[in-house]
This record gives structure tokens, C-alpha cells and sequence, in this order.
């Protein structure tokens, strides 16, 4: 990255809100983490999907189970956090939304709990050293761990929500979307939304999910992760769309990785235009910037020329989003003050 175009997206002050911190590991801290794992006998080809490659969504699951097993202690974890902080730092993200499933790790005696402190540790300790970006916590639950896990999770969740002083603001519902019926996860999210946490669902990643999203739209989600089945022309229906619409929920669109997981055939399918050009509020997103190979900054640029986005359109869509995130309105105002500060005057 170092023509002007790229010097353009870098530059431009982005928000992230859809990024799982283990697939957000990049490849110097992969390097590092085999370093101190030779025994795994673990390569790069495992752990990343590099440019023109694809995978099913399948084997990008199998991905994330190699990550796990370099990812397994609080060292571990508070590395990785802060390697993917600072990494979003340099690429420009001035706000982050990062999400993480909580996991127990009985031989490092990591537990669910440490965990979430690990991250918000790394949080802090970024925040100490002077990295120039605010980021904020969302709890993930994997919908392959069933009902009594969720719940489980969202109580952990809400004592954060209470003690970490508004480091964590939500939930993330993820995991093999194959995997398991949202009914099952449907009480522990509500319970989530009546106590003030956020929520941020993944809704109709894979076709098929009509009923579960149906149903899950009902809570409603504060936002919608993916969402590339919602709409009629893929499967989904215009009550869903509909649904979508009146509540004004907005869709964290993660163009690389839908293309790379192969959910949508090519760039220029991407249900970006479909969302964009109703006028619906949209974010772009990496999602897992380490196993696609991507950050911030291409996928913005990847939008703009896919779809023909002027420099003051790409602006305003880095700039909208600090209207969709979890932080409350005190940070928003902030955000907005440094979008105004750093805003090229042609754009004003
Ligand atoms: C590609 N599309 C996707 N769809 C659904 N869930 C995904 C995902 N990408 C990542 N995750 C979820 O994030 C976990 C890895 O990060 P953490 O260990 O939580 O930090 C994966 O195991 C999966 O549950
Ligand atoms: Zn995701």
C-alpha cells in the first residue's frame, strides 16, 4: 500500500465494528505464536487464506480451530489483543468494536472469566500507551454451544457490563452458521437486550435461515452481521428486508470474507449495492482480518471501486457509522468532532 489511492483509505479516520479478535491475528503475531509452539507443527497455509484464494465456509471454520490452539493462555491472549489493536490503530480505525467467544482452556487454567479480563487488560494497557483508537468489548456466544452456554455467557456479559467501565457493551451471536437453531439462543439474547447489553447478531450468513432470522429479528438485534440472505433475490423475502427496514437495523457488510468464504460469488455481487443504494444504513467491516488477508483500508477501497464510490461518498460512509455503534452518545459526539477535525475541506 503506498500510491496515493491507498495513502486516500489509509488515511481516512474508519470505524470497525464487525472483527472477531482470533481471526483478526495477523501474520507477524502468527509467526510469534508458532514461535512459541513448535510442537503443534502449525504454517502459515493453516491459518490464513491468501489473495485469489478460496475456501468453503466450512474449512474457514477449521481455520479458526488451528488459531484456538495457538491461542490458549492469557499470554497468549493479551498478545493478540494488543498486536490487533495496534494494528487497527495503524490502519486508521479510530473507534473498535472487537468480539471474542470466551473459552476455558483447563491445561493452561485459562477460564471464561480471565478471559474477557485479558481482553479488557489488553484494552487498557493500548489505551496507556497512547494508541490512537477507542475500542470497546462485545461478548461472543457460539451458537454451537447450545442454549445453556448462551445463557451462561450473557451473565458473564452482564457483570461485565456493570464492573468494566463501559469496555464492554454487548453480545455477539456467531459461530458455524450451519450449526444449531437460533430458538435455542432466543431467551439468553432477550435476557441480554433486557438488561442494556447490544446486540449484534449474525443473521442469514448461509441460505436456508428464513425462519431463524425471522425470529431473531423480532427482538430486534441492534445490528446484523452479514445479512447476505436476507433479501428476495438470494433467497430470503421481502417481509425479512421489510423488517430490516422499519427498525433501521444496520448491516455490518464484510466484503472480503463473504467472497473468500465463498457466500457470495464475486465483489461485485456483494449485497452492498443492494442495501447502499436503498439508502439503508451499512458498515463496512473485515470481520476476521487475519484469516482473509485484509484490513480496514482495502475493504474500503474494494467498495468504493466495485461500485463506483467517489472520495466524498467513501468519507460519508466512514463517517455514518459512528451512528451505529455501541458506545454511548458522549463518544459518538467525539468521534464526530474528530471526523469534522480530520475532513478535507472539499468535503465539507
Ligand atoms: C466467516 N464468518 C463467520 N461466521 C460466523 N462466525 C464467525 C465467522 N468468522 C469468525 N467467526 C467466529 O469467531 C470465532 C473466532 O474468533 P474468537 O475465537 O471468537 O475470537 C470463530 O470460532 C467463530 O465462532
Ligand atoms: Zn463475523
Amino acid at each position: 500500500m503506498d500510491n496515493e489511492a491507498d495513502v486516500f483509505y489509509r488515511e481516512l479516520p474508519k470505524v470497525e465494528l464487525h472483527a472477531h479478535l482470533n481471526g483478526s491475528v495477523s501474520f507477524q503475531t502468527i509467526e510469534k505464536l508458532i514461535r512459541r509452539k513448535p510442537q503443534l507443527n502449525i504454517e502459515h497455509s493453516m491459518t490464513a487464506i491468501g489473495k485469489g484464494q478460496r475456501r468453503t465456509l466450512d474449512e474457514c471454520f477449521q481455520v479458526f480451530k488451528v488459531i484456538h490452539q495457538l491461542v490458549d493462555s492469557e499470554e497468549d491472549i493479551l498478545m493478540v489483543a494488543k498486536d490487533v489493536i495496534k494494528e487497527f490503530a495503524a490502519d486508521g480505525v479510530k473507534y473498535l468494536e472487537l468480539r471474542s467467544t470466551p473459552r476455558e482452556e483447563i491445561p493452561t487454567g485459562l477460564t471464561k472469566r480471565r478471559y474477557i479480563e485479558t481482553v479488557i487488560q489488553a484494552i487498557q494497557q493500548c489505551k496507556e500507551e497512547g494508541v490512537d483508537i477507542d475500542v470497546r468489548f462485545l461478548v461472543a456466544i457460539d451458537r454451537r454451544n447450545g442454549s445453556q452456554v448462551a445463557m451462561e455467557t450473557v451473565q458473564l456479559a452482564e457483570e461485565f457490563l456493570l464492573s468494566s467501565d463501559g469496555l464492554v457493551t454487548g453480545i455477539d451471536l456467531s459461530g458455524d452458521p450451519t450449526v444449531g437453531h437460533g430458538r435455542d439462543l432466543l431467551s439468553a439474547l432477550q435476557r441480554a437486550k433486557n438488561s442494556g447489553l447490544k446486540l449484534s447478531l449474525h443473521l442469514s450468513e448461509v441460505p436456508s435461515q428464513h425462519d431463524e432470522t425471522d425470529l431473531l429479528l423480532n427482538i430486534p438485534p441492534d445490528r446484523i452481521g452479514h445479512g447476505t440472505f436476507l433479501h428476495p433475490e438470494m433467497g430470503g423475502s421481502q417481509g425479512l428486508v421489510d423488517k430490516v427496514v422499519q427498525k433501521r437495523i444496520p448491516l455490518e457488510l464484510c466484503l472480503t470474507s463473504n467472497v473468500k468464504g465463498q457466500t457470495v460469488q464475486c465483489y461485485s455481487e456483494h449485497h452492498f449495492k443492494y442495501w447502499y443504494q436503498m439508502g439503508h444504513p451499512v458498515v463496512i467491516c473485515t470481520d476476521d482480518k487475519g484469516v482473509f488477508a485484509t484490513d480496514l483500508s482495502q475493504e474500503y477501497k474494494m467498495a468504493a471501486t466495485t461500485f463506483g464510490l467517489g472520495r466524498e461518498a467513501v468519507w460519508k460512509l466512514s463517517q455514518q457509522a459512528i451512528d451505529y455503534i455501541f458506545a454511548p452518545d458522549s463518544v459518538k459526539e467525539q468521534l464526530k468532532q474528530k471526523w469534522s477535525d480530520l475532513q478535507p475541506q472539499e468535503f465539507k
